[in-house]
Formats: C-alpha cells, structure tokens, sequence
C-alpha cells in the first residue's frame, strides 16, 4: 500500500447555491473539473471521484464511485472515497475549488511523513478547511460510526481522530490570500473569480 498515491474528489453535493450542477462549471472555456484531474493527475497515480452523476463520467480514465452512505454531505463522499483509495493517505478536494497548490500539498505530505497523524487538515480561527486536506483509511471506522449517529459535521469527526491541525499562519505562507481553499458556491462568485484571475487561468 502506497503512503500517498491516491487523490478523492467530491462532487456529490447538491449544488443549490449555485442553481446548476458544480461538477459543470465552466472557467474561462474550460471544465474546472479537467483542470482538476489533470493537474491533480501529475501529482497521484489514483483519481477518485465521488460524484451524484456516474453518467457525465462515462469515459473517464480515472476511477468514479458514488457515495456509499448518501445524503450525508462531503463526509459521505470522503467515506466512500477513503473506503476505495488503494493509499494509506488520501488528498481531498472538491469539484468547486479553483485553486491547487502543490507546494502546500508537498508540504503537508512531509508533516504527515514525520507526525504520522489520521489527518492533516488546515485550522482557520475556531474554523477547520475540510478540502485541501489528508486524510487516511484509519479513519473509516471513526467516520461510519459518526455517519451511524446522524453526524455531520466534518470538525466533529477530526477531532475524534488523531488529526494534526496546520495553523492558518503556516497555511498562509502558501497561500496569503487563502485562495486554495477558496470554493465557488454562487453565479456571483463564479463571475467574480472570472474577472479577478488572469487571461491564462
Ligand atoms: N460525494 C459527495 N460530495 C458532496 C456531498 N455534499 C457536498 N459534496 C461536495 O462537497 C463540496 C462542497 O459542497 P457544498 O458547497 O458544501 O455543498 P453543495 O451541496 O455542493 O452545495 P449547496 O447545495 O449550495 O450547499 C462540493 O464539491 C460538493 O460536490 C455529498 O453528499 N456527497
């Protein structure tokens, strides 16, 4: 079993906010969830979507699953993801997240190589960034029984679990603007980040 071979996306949710399917979204002419893959891609040898529609993923090289235990949010699909990842560590991002860091994600893989935590998982005030994260099959256990009890809260569960917390000072050295776990939840949002990146996004 390899430490990090694998990466989850989610984009099982339900995309209400935004009043069109997430995983669709479109930046600048292109699938934010092509940008993900590819660049996600070079980074983990196993893609893992988690996804509400296995249709839009008939022809993907990558392996696309759907949550095991639904309706329960991103720990559903973090759940079902961590149940199929073939690592021992899985990254976790989602459909809606336009900014990827491989430094903060080399960086975190390093941390966890020597601490040896469940999950590695930035901490923003009294707030947890939940994508943009590591975590591991140890937790699978802990997140069933979670989800068993109707739980859903993503902090809830971590703080069940050996879970090393990267300070927001620390995360910010990457990322000063926070930008990498920035995700888009409405139009306005969408419209905003087309205007505020560059023409080569
Ligand atoms: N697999 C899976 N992914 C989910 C689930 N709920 C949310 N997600 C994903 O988690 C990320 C953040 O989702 P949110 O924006 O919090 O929720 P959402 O349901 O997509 O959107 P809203 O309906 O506007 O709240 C997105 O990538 C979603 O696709 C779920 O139940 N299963």
């Amino acid at each position: 079993m390899k430490d990090f071979g694998s990466a989850i996306i989610l984009a099982g949710g339900k995309s209400l906010r935004m009043g069109f399917d997430k995983q669709k979204i479109i930046l600048r002419n292109n699938s934010l969830m092509d940008r993900i893959t590819d660049i996600l891609s070079g980074e983990f040898d196993e893609l893992i979507l988690v996804t509400n529609d296995l249709d839009i993923y008939k022809d993907s090289p990558y392996t696309i699953i759907e949550d095991e235990i639904k309706g329960m949010g991103p720990l559903g699909g973090i759940h079902a993801g961590l149940k199929r990842s073939s690592s021992r560590y899985s990254f976790v991002f989602a459909c809606d997240m336009p900014v990827l860091n491989i430094g903060y994600i080399h960086m975190m893989k390093e941390m966890i190589a020597i601490i040896k935590p469940q999950a590695c998982v930035a901490r923003y005030k009294e707030w947890i960034e939940p994508f943009n994260a590591f975590y591991s099959a140890s937790q699978i256990e802990e997140i069933e029984k979670h989800l068993g009890s109707g739980g859903r809260a993503v902090y809830d569960c971590l703080k069940k679990c050996n879970t090393f917390f990267i300070e927001e000072e620390v995360a910010r050295r990457f990322s000063p603007d926070w930008d990498m776990f920035y995700n888009l939840n409405t139009r306005e949002e969408l419209a905003c980040f087309v205007e505020r990146v560059n023409q080569n996004y």
